[in-house]
């Protein structure tokens, strides 16, 4: 499991370490820890051109600190100084003793230029909006030159508890973080400013429950669902799909061929592409009576494909199994009939689906994701799975939000959302909470996504058929 907490929860454990610390303790176990990643970024120390863009924070202090440790072992290092006079006194004091140089700002251009290491550290978890104008230009003049960029903490510029980038931000190869990840290191856009991101640990004690967390590979083996000696496909789960129209029958069979894969013991099918689902998957239990009067299941999916029927969806929200709600279902869903339902009720918007719920643009969803499907859960009060570059997971109570690492550009394709739903309403039958279910079916589906995939386009069907594949490979 990763886990990243929000910028007050590591102040708060920060200050309570440092009460038992020696002045400074923090600063060098940052500063070490930061060293050495720079190190193995380099390969090679003596002889190395290191320039630190430094600001007037202890992030800077950080930065200095690394930056005499590098000096000391032959690096020639520069300290380009936003604000000289505000500088970190013992970091700069460190520098300079192991032969470091500070420079001011409009001299940076020629020593960035000739870098082969910029580290930033003008702002970390202090910082708010984008960069300030003084010090966007040093940002600019990092991307522009060929040396790695490692961001210290956090790529400055970045909003670290939601993953915003609200103006210019530092682009950075390598993000060396401290003591936690922070949410905005494993979201959109704020992600892709980071580069790859190493943790250093400084020690702290961070509470029980994290702001946002990534299942791992060892996590979702455990939540997947595994039939034991005498289960019969009531006790594995039958899940319900209620998807299709005479418009779109493929998104009907390729919410079968993913909820066939997902661990139930049978996948019942409602709808009108009854048809074409039974040619492909002859396993299907398949009826045109409507969700009501379709028989037993543990959990309905109801959405994909759907057009403009509201009456499965009204059917499907009224009964007491846990609902995965879709596509069109998201659009034709009562707010109040989600809100009243006793059982967990599991939405699965992209974010222009989302924007549409929530009255805003698909732009602000995007820019924002974490806000939006926290405010998309609370609002609906139910589990809401935000598709997309960094898919999220939230629940309506507010606590740990999850994001899934194994995403890829490939699964952008359509009918891939359809498959993703099967995937989870089949887990939601085989009786996983709902943010398991959303945040196990995404970490497989990626996978699957990427297997299908491998390096060449493919289409929603073969992201289907790689679900087994993926799924061993996680159970393995
Ligand atoms: N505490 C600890 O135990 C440990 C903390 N550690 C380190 O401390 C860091 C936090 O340090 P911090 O609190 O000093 O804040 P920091 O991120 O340096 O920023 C403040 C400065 O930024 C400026 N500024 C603000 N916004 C800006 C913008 N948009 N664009 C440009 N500038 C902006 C702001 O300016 P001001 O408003 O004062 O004029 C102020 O000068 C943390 O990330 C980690 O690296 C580690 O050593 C481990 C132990
Ligand atoms: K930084």
């Amino acid at each position: 499991m990763r886990s990243a907490y929000r910028v007050e929860t590591v102040r708060t454990a920060e200050r309570e370490l440092m009460a038992r610390l020696p002045d400074g303790a923090l600063m060098q176990r940052a500063a070490a820890g930061l060293a050495a990643a720079c190190a193995d970024l380099l390969g090679r120390v003596y002889g190395s051109r290191v320039v630190l863009l430094v600001g007037s924070g202890d992030n800077g202090g950080d930065t200095l600190y690394a930056g005499a440790r590098l000096a000391k072992r032959g690096a020639g290092v520069t300290a380009v100084l936003l604000n000289p006079d505000r500088t970190h006194p013992g970091g700069l004091r460190a520098l300079r003793r192991a032969g470091g140089t500070a420079i001011p700002p409009h001299r940076a251009d020629r020593a960035v230029h000739r870098a082969d290491l910029v580290l930033d550290g003008i702002v970390g978890i202090g910082g708010k909006g984008g960069l300030r104008p003084d010090a966007a230009p040093l940002a600019e003049l990092a991307a522009a030159s060929r040396a790695a960029v490692v961001a210290v903490d956090l790529p400055s510029g970045i909003e670290p508890d939601t993953g915003e980038v609200r103006g210019t931000a530092v682009r950075a190869d390598l993000t060396v973080t401290f003591g936690t990840h922070k949410p905005g290191l494993l979201i959109d856009p704020a992600r892709e400013y980071a580069g790859s991101v190493r943790l250093v640990d400084i020690g702290l004690a961070l509470p029980a429950d994290p702001d946002l967390q990534a299942l791992q590979h060892a996590d979702v083996a455990a939540l997947l669902p595994r039939p034991a000696a005498e289960s019969d496909k009531y006790r594995r789960g039958v899940v319900g799909i209620a998807a299709g129209s005479a418009r779109y029958p493929g998104a009907a069979v390729l919410a079968v061929s993913g909820a066939l894969r997902g661990g139930a013991g049978a996948v019942r099918y409602v709808g009108p592409a009854g048809d074409a689902v039974i040619a492909r998957f002859p396993e299907t239990l398949v009826s045109d009576r409507g969700p009501k009067r379709a028989g037993r299941v543990q959990a309905w999916v109801v959405g994909p494909g759907a057009g403009d029927d509201a009456g499965p969806v009204a059917e499907v929200l009224a009964t007491d199994v846990p609902v995965l709600l879709d596509a069109d279902g998201l659009r034709l869903a009562d707010l109040d009939a989600v809100r009243a339902r006793s059982a967990p009720t599991l939405m699965t918007p992209h974010a222009g689906e989302a924007a549409a719920l929530l009255g805003t643009s698909r732009g602000e969803v995007e820019g924002a994701r974490l806000t939006a499907v926290r405010d998309l859960a609370r609002r609906y009060d139910a589990t809401v799975l935000l598709k997309g570059s960094t898919t999220l997971v939230a629940g309506p109570d507010g606590g740990t939000a999850r994001v899934n690492p194994t995403g890829t550009p490939w699964l952008a394709t359509a009918g891939s959302g359809d498959v993703l739903s099967g995937l989870a309403g089949s887990l939601l039958a085989a009786g996983l909470t709902a943010l398991d279910a959303g945040s196990v079916a995404a970490y497989v589906h990626g996978l699957a996504g990427r297997y299908a995939a491998d390096g060449a386009p493919a289409g929603a069907h073969d992201v289907a058929e790689a679900i087994p594949a993926a799924w061993r490979d996680i159970r393995d």
